[in-house]
Parts: structure tokens; sequence; C-alpha cells
């Protein structure tokens, strides 16, 4: 049979997980079907509980599903066991919350493990945690025990660890959930450079909504058990479509005012407020202040933000416009044509 899509390096298909605790059931995945496809950073967010890691846990068969089935590429994961498992498991590596590093062991021997597991020789493992060292930025640090190193530097032990087996997909659980602002955007760096310069395919779960924006090209929305949605990072920042995404992004991005700011705003501003939701707008099209321009208004941006994903815009800004109730409407008009206006009524 040809197909013309191409294979998923990950793929999950009607996949349920029900726990049993004391005679009580509880549904940790509901139906879930996805697709990862080789090459993707694809993010999985959600509230705690939501099933994210159980989710996770089922691409190496940490977790075995209730129902359903896992692929890692052809092979479907969910149905191996023993050596056939083992073998395919060092197609996966596993980044961890709190690293999960042999604490006995020096680096150098944290990562040369799962290479000692699979069989490597002595000289491919020094070889390949020689490499790996270099390219997590360790290399001064081979006999270091783990205790002697940051938070920042176990994760970078972990992923050079993960790596070791030549893994075609690397699995995350909240990998810089543990780590400083500083620190997360290092290792969020690193994952980067782990897709783009070994090919590998990235799965990472998350409730950091902006881990996953500053390096995910997918993203998929989780709630109790179930995928709520799921598309490109563009499309569930700039258009989430059920209100747990809208939370999440907006949680990041606080571009619309609430309530109690708007009041604020209308104290001070008391021209005509707009609201300008911007999508897909190139990044140098200066809009705004070409359309005051022709219609000789005066504008103030009053409150929000737009921000760049894959080099478009889109966010929300709310403007007072100073003119002429003619020229004003006119201004409006015509910004109408490059974004969606919403009059923001109601007085001070
Ligand atoms: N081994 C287990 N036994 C019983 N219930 C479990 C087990 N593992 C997970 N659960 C339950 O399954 C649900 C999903 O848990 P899971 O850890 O996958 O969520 P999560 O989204 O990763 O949340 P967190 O970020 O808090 O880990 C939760 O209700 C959890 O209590």
């Amino acid at each position: 049979m040809s197909t013309t899509s191409r294979q998923p390096a990950i793929r999950f298909e009607n996949v349920w997980k029900t726990f049993t605790h004391k005679g009580r059931q509880s549904h940790a995945l509901q139906d879930v079907s996805l697709d990862v496809a080789p090459g993707d950073i694809f993010g999985i967010v959600g509230y705690s509980g939501a099933g994210k890691s159980t989710l996770l846990r089922t691409v190496n068969a940490l977790e075995r599903p209730t129902k359903g089935r896992v692929f890692v590429g052809e092979t479907e994961i969910s149905a191996l066991h023993g050596p056939k498992l083992y073998a395919q498991r060092q197609r996966i590596g596993m980044v961890f919350q709190q690293f999960n590093l042999l604490r006995s062991r020096t680096v150098y021997k944290n990562i040369a493990y799962p290479m000692k597991l699979a069989g490597y020789s002595q000289e491919q493992i020094l070889d390949r945690a020689e490499e790996l060292l270099d390219f997590v930025g360790l290399s001064d640090k081979a006999l270091s025990y783990p205790s002697q190193l940051s938070g920042g530097q176990k994760q970078r032990v972990g992923i050079a660890r993960a790596l070791a087996t030549q893994p075609e997909i690397l699995i995350s659980d909240e990998a810089t959930s543990a780590l400083d602002p500083q620190t997360t955007t290092e290792v969020l760096d690193l994952l980067e450079r782990v897709n783009q310069e070994y090919g590998v395919t990235i799965l990472m779960v998350t409730h950091e909504m902006d881990a996953v924006r500053a390096i995910a090209n997918r993203i998929a929305v989780m709630e109790n058990g179930r995928v709520v949605e799921h598309g490109s990072a563009y499309q569930v920042f700039s258009s989430p479509s059920t209100p747990i995404a809208a939370r999440f992004v907006s949680s990041l991005l606080q571009h619309v005012p609430d309530v109690k700011t708007l009041e604020a705003i209308r104290k001070v501003h008391r021209g005509r407020l707009v609201q300008l939701h911007v999508e897909n707008r190139e990044t140098n099209d200066p809009f705004l202040s070409r359309t005051a321009r022709k219609h000789d208004v005066d504008f103030n941006i009053v409150y929000g933000g737009v921000s760049e994903l894959e080099g478009r815009l889109f966010g929300s800004l709310t403007v007072e416009l100073l003119g002429s109730e003619a020229q004003v409407d006119a201004a409006v008009a015509e910004l109408g044509r490059v974004a969606q206006v919403n009059e923001v009524t109601g007085h001070a």
C-alpha cells in the first residue's frame, strides 16, 4: 500500500488509561489520538492531573494503555515486552524534572550507563560520551559527581544521558520546572539544538506555557485526560479555540485588559477606545501610524501587546483614538481591514 503522508514519529491511537485505586476508577487518559511528526518539537500543556505525564510515559511503555495503541515509527511499542521492548527503548531518550542521575557515579559514568546496558564497546562509550559532554558544554565536569553540579548542569547531564544511545525521540517531563528562569532558557536552547543538530523529535510535557512558546512548533492542550485542542504553536497562541487553551495563552500574553484595568484606563483616557486584535500581520507593517496619519487622528496605545511567532504577529492592542467623529470613524473602518476591531463600550 502506498501512502503519501509521512509516517508519524509517534502516534497515539484512541489511548485510554484507567487507574483503579481502592476500588475506585479514574480515567487518566480518555481516547487520546494524536500524531507527532518527525522533527517536531511537540509541547503538551495542561494543569496538574490532566494526564500529561501518563501520556508521555506510554511512549516508552513505562505506562501501558488500558485501551488503544501507541506507535513509535512503525513499531507498536504498547504491544512489546521483554528484550524487544528494551531494544526499542534505545530509540527513545527521556528527561525528567528531578534529573534522576545516579548520585554515586560521576557525570561521565552517568552518561556511559545506558550505553553499557545497550552493549556498546568501551571505545564507543568513550567517543560518544566525549562528544555529548562537549555538546552540552560540560567537558570539564566529566569527573564531577551530581552533588557538585547546579540544577542546570544536572539537567544538561540528564539530556546528554538521554541522547547516549542515539535516540530518534526525546520525551521530556517538566524538564525545566525545577529551574530558575535564566537556567530554563539555557536548557530550552539546548533542547532546541538537540532537535536541530541531531534531528531528534521532541515530545515535551509542561505546565509552563512560556517553555512551549519558546521552542515548540506544535502544541496539544490536555484537560481531564483528553486532548481538547491541538495545532501549530501559532494557531493555538493566536486563536485558541477552547476556554482552557485561552486561559493558558492569556496567562502568558496579557494582551486584553480585565474589567478593573479597563475601568482605570477609562478614567484617564476619554477618547474613543477600541481593541484591535491583530493576527497574521507582517512584522514590519506600521499599520497603526499609517492609518492615523491618513485620517489625521492621534492615538494612544493604552494596553496590550503583540507577540511574534514563526515570523508573524498576533496580539491585542487597546487604543484610544482622538480626533473628530468623522475622522475617527474613518480610521476605525480602515483599521477593520487589517485587524478585528472591537469597540470598548461603557463609560468611566
Ligand atoms: N500510578 C497511578 N495510580 C493511580 N492514579 C494515577 C497514577 N498515575 C497517575 N494517576 C492519576 O492520573 C491522573 C493524571 O495524572 P498525570 O500525572 O498523568 O497528570 P499530569 O497532567 O502529568 O499532572 P502533574 O503535572 O501533576 O504530574 C491524575 O488524576 C493522577 O492522580
